[in-house]
């Protein structure tokens, strides 16, 4: 079969919270301001739905469904690329929304692994994406490792082995871990049309000197445009510069962690910096006391504004 080349991600992809309303129902129309905000704003261009911070395991097939069609509309011709997680318990319920991102045109899919019952070994989780990428062989399709939430703890590089023989649509890989030893092994063993995507933020740095192509995270919704300046000093080899804006991102989730940072108060958070109204989380999370994301956002203003 001849394999599927999608366009390489690159730079800053911002996790997307799911906007919900005061009810928890989704609400749809709070995405177009959302993706403008990004765009304006942060200036970033690329985005990653319904995944851990879009609450993607809490909601429905129809919901997500629903988000991801909305985020793939209103984002195109100004987003360069939505990428659909589409992992769930059921490989039937995966295989589900690949099809329906091919119908929609994302520009990727991404598969987290179960984690309720959890694979056995490397090849059994790669039997399992390979049975979701087959549902929409077109779609770029990248492979998600988020160790500290789903408890599988299978090295991401055990993963990769031969790995685009099964999947000939394999374009990557959404490195959520802190194992840099492990990413670098992914790095060194990619061909060069894979993107490597790193996912801890407050330790971006580590992860493009081992060759991250690009980040996926949850801060980049409202650091992004400080971010992008990390990046690109980096790239420029300033590596001072790189990491005093690594240090400020530091600073900032360090403050936010004394105050009890989850993904309610990150959500809030954003809704504080940005003014877009994203609503409370859903159970079994707790929303967030406004006062204390008020918090957050007064001591993430000072931060920026200390460079
Ligand atoms: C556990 C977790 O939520 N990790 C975040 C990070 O962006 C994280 O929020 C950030 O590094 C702050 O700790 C991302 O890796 C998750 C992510 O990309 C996603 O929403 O799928």
């Amino acid at each position: 079969m001849t394999p599927v080349v999608g366009r390489k991600a690159t730079g800053l992809v911002a996790a997307t919270f799911t906007p919900l309303t005061p009810e928890g129902e989704i609400n749809l129309s709070e995405i177009r301001p959302y993706i403008d905000y990004l765009l304006e704003q942060q200036g970033v261009k690329s985005i990653f739905v319904n995944g851990t911070t879009g609450e993607g395991m809490s909601l429905t097939v129809e919901e997500r469904k629903l988000l991801a069609e909305e985020w793939c509309h209103k984002g195109k011709n100004k987003l360069e690329q939505v990428i659909v997680h589409v992992g769930c318990m059921s490989l039937k319920d995966s295989q589900e929304l690949a099809r329906h991102a091919a119908e929609i045109g994302a520009d990727g899919i991404a598969v987290i692994s179960p984690s309720f019952f959890k694979p056995a070994t490397a090849d059994a989780l790669r039997m399992f994406l390979q049975e979701v990428a087959a549902a929409a062989p077109a779609v770029p399709f990248y492979y998600y490792h988020i160790p500290a939430v789903t408890g599988v703890n299978l090295r991401s590089r055990d993963v990769l082995e031969g790995i685009e023989k099964q999947i000939p649509s394999f374009q990557g890989l959404k490195f959520s871990g802190s194992d840099l030893m492990d990413f670098g092994q992914c790095v060194s063993y990619s061909p060069s049309h894979w993107s490597l995507l790193y996912g801890i933020d407050e330790q971006l740095l580590g992860g493009l000197a081992m060759g991250a192509n690009g980040a996926v995270g949850s801060t980049y919704n409202y650091l992004g445009s400080s971010v992008n300046r990390l990046m690109s000093a980096f790239h420029k080899g300033d590596l001072p510069n790189a990491r005093t804006l690594q240090f400020q991102v530091q600073d900032i989730l360090c403050y936010a962690i004394k105050m009890g940072f989850d993904l309610a108060v990150n959500k809030q958070l954003m809704s504080e910096v940005s003014g877009l109204a994203l609503g409370p989380p859903r159970l079994p999370l707790l929303p967030c006391p406004q006062p204390k994301a008020h918090s957050i956002a007064q001591r993430l203003q000072q931060i920026l504004g200390e460079q």
